[in-house]
């Protein structure tokens, strides 16, 4: 634990998908502040996460896994990726340790992914590296050698191997962080956690059930807006109003559920997590409603929340992550996806998005409408939802 003069500095969270970069950063603020799921790309914009160690001041950034992006939305989330690591004063760069597949020790190499990324990291700057998920590994003379092939990739100020999962190692590498930041007064309060609005993580916690929830490409297709947030000064039940976008009908479908069980279950999952970050009662009001390729356009990327990527670090031309990624990154803006394009072996994963264009024919949860489903995701409770006037006017 440092001691001495006030520290201060902001620390990115750097790393392929699934890596285990907000758990991390939940570990090290001791909240479930940002979403985890199993499914890669989780996080989909910067997160900024305050923690106070010892006398150092961590502003910790979550950012999206890099991967190659197919769409505007995976631009963006490349491109919040980017300049937290631009603005940071040590990266963590964080990977995952290979699953060891039986009793057979084999010599666990860096995922070619990582390779490229750490090869775009300007050499003057502090990285950490950090090898998580070592709960997987029993032997851990097995980090060894990883650790020893890391090393010949670049300089890195250390290398801490850890479990996020298991909190294991976590105040090590905040220590080896600390030691590393400038000395400067702090810049928030002991009991603040983020800049972000609690509007943002009641979106994130809705998208965090839905990621739960269902599989295959509809987590990916789907965003959330809050269209209404209402907190009521001085105590009281918060109101929130609430719309999943989606991209086809058989989404849709899906999110719903048949009865609209699915939306349901949604919703009150999310709103135990909303009452728990706000510490009131919290009332939640879903709507589904289709917005066809909502993730190649710019435009609808602004209106949901998610940063233009076009108009960005990406229009600049900055060259600190991605200098060996093929040519769609720094392409031109435009809402095309060229999925046949050819694809150079840089180790990255690609965006998720549907293999199968196939919509399913479960239409029939829709509304009449085709645009709009109410749910009340109130469950059996029912305590909270009278004042709410009726959905479908409050969503015009
Ligand atoms: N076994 C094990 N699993 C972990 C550990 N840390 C994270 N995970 C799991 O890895 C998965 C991904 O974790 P996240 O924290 O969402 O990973 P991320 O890097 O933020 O993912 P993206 O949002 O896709 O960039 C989740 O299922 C976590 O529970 C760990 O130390 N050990």
């Amino acid at each position: 634990m440092p001691e001495g003069p006030q520290r201060s500095g902001r620390v990115a969270l750097l790393g392929r998908p699934n890596v285990g970069k907000s758990t991390l950063l939940n570990a090290a603020l001791g909240h479930p502040l940002a979403i985890v799921s199993p499914t890669p790309q989780t996080t989909r914009d910067a997160i900024l996460g305050v923690t106070h160690h010892g006398s150092a001041e961590l502003i910790l950034l979550d950012t999206p896994g890099l991967h190659r992006p197919l769409t505007e939305l995976g631009r963006a989330m490349n491109d919040a990726a980017r300049e937290a690591a631009r603005s940071a004063d040590v990266v963590l760069f964080m990977v995952e340790v290979p699953q060891v597949q039986g009793d057979k020790p084999r010599l666990p190499r860096p995922h070619p992914g990582d390779v490229t990324l750490l090869a775009d990291l300007a050499p003057e700057t502090i990285v950490i590296l950090v090898l998580n998920k070592i709960d997987r590994i029993h032997d851990k003379r097995l980090l060894l050698p990883l650790m020893s092939a890391f090393g010949q990739l670049r300089e890195f100020t250390a290398i801490v191997p850890l479990s996020a999962l298991k909190k294991d190692g976590v105040a090590h590498v905040l220590d080896e962080v600390a030691r590393h930041l400038p000395e400067a007064p702090w810049q928030h309060g002991a009991e603040e956690m983020t800049d972000r609005p609690t509007r943002f993580f009641a979106a994130e916690y809705v998208r965090e059930q839905i990621l739960r929830a269902t599989k295959a490409e509809v987590p990916h297709a789907c965003a959330v807006h809050i269209d209404r947030f209402f907190e009521p000064a001085g105590g009281g039940v918060v109101h929130i109003d609430a719309t999943i976008h989606v991209e086809r009908p058989g989404q849709k479908a899906i999110i719903i559920g048949a009865g609209a069980e699915m939306l349901k279950r949604i919703g009150t999952q999310a709103r135990g997590r909303i009452e728990e970050l706000v510490g009131r009662q919290v009332n939640l009001k879903l709507w589904v409603r289709i917005s066809p390729d909502w993730r190649k356009s710019s435009r609808e990327l602004q209106q949901l929340g998610y940063r233009d990527a076009t108009g960005g670090a990406s229009a600049t031309g900055g060259t600190l992550l991605f200098a060996n990624l093929p040519d769609d990154i720094e392409a031109p803006q435009g809402d095309e996806v060229d999925l046949d394009a050819p694809e150079e072996d840089d180790g990255l994963e690609s965006e998720q998005i549907e293999i199968d264009e196939d919509e399913t024919d479960d239409d029939s949860a829709l509304s009449p409408q085709g645009d709009e489903a109410d749910a009340d995701s109130d469950d059996e409770s029912g305590d909270s939802d009278e004042a709410d006037e009726p959905a479908a006017e409050e969503n015009q």
